[in-house]
């Protein structure tokens, strides 16, 4: 089994005050679908661009299988990342840059690509520069799902594209991953999206990796427990909680821990906490 991993990576801009990424550290390990997320400007998509050497970083590795993957045109060939479009000219047809991709990968699935093209209803006798916002990201998304690499990196994929794109986009996603399991890395911002399609959670914050762990790990420790407030403050007694929210009596409580190890009172409900509510509790407050 192929294997990433990211090594004390950090990356600072000449005129920027403080370095974007400081001392990342985390493995990428094949066929796990991951969540990379972050606040705007926290570094995804340079770090993205680091691990498929589009972008050097300030110190630290990036290795595929043991080998830095700086120009080694064998790991970067197991190795996509979706905005490397200057591979290709904005100013050819779609069919052309389709064309110009698969004579570069000898296993690129042009019947995936064709039955892309007919859901999504792109136009390929198009220029790509001509091509709405949405569309273009339509081109980079087929090509990411059809090219035949073991680790495939996807910035904000969904970005402009309309809700039945969207759809047809998670639909294929799932469905290609799962006649041909590979490693995907996806960054978004619209969390409940891809919170039950991915296996493991990124969150990248302060130049650092803030959270890494199995869905499972993360969803099975975070609760959101509701009821009148007086059963639910009783329920949670010792608890730490992260969030609260109350209307009248009514009273939700938000934490990331073990159920307290007592009788749940009838009243009360216990739900799992989403995935995009906790995220955005940790990046507000910056707390675990
Ligand atoms: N070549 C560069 N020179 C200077 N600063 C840069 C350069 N590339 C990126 N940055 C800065 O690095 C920061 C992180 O950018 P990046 O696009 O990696 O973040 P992101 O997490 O993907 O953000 P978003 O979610 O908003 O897309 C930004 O503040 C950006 O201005």
């Amino acid at each position: 089994m192929s294997k990433i991993e990211v090594k004390h990576l950090a990356k600072s801009f000449k005129f920027a005050k403080q370095p974007l990424l400081n001392e990342v550290n985390f493995n990428l390990e094949e066929n796990e679908i991951y969540g990379l997320f972050g606040e705007n400007g926290a570094g995804k998509s340079t770090l993205m661009s680091m691990i498929a050497d589009y972008n050097r970083p300030s110190a630290g590795q990036v290795l595929f299988d043991g080998e830095e993957v700086h120009e080694n045109d064998e790991a970067l060939s197991e190795i996509y990342f979706m905005n490397q479009d200057d591979m290709y000219t904005k100013k050819d047809k779609v069919s052309q840059i389709f064309s110009f991709v698969e004579s570069m990968y000898q296993d690129y699935d042009v019947d995936l690509q064709e039955k892309l093209v007919k859901e999504f209803r792109l136009d390929v006798n198009q220029k790509l520069n001509k091509l709405s916002t949405g569309y273009q990201s339509i081109v980079k998304i087929i090509i990411s799902l059809c090219v035949p690499c073991k680790f495939i990196m996807l910035d904000e994929p969904t970005l402009g594209l309309d809700a039945r794109n969207r759809e047809i986009f998670q639909s294929n996603l799932i469905e290609t991953y799962s006649e041909n399991p590979r490693t995907f890395v996806i960054s978004t911002h619209i969390i409940d999206e891809i919170d039950r399609i991915i296996s493991h959670v990124l969150l990248l914050q302060d130049g650092v990796i803030k959270m890494n762990g199995s869905i499972d790990d993360v969803s099975s420790k975070s609760y959101s427990i509701s009821g009148p407030a007086e059963d639910v403050n009783s329920y949670i007694n010792g608890v730490k909680v992260l969030d609260e929210e109350q209307l009248g009596r009514y009273k939700t409580v938000h934490f990331m821990d073990q159920l307290p190890d007592r009788e749940v009172p009838a009243s009360v409900d216990i739900e799992k906490m989403k995935l995009q509510k906790l995220l955005v509790y940790i990046m507000d407050r910056g707390r675990l």
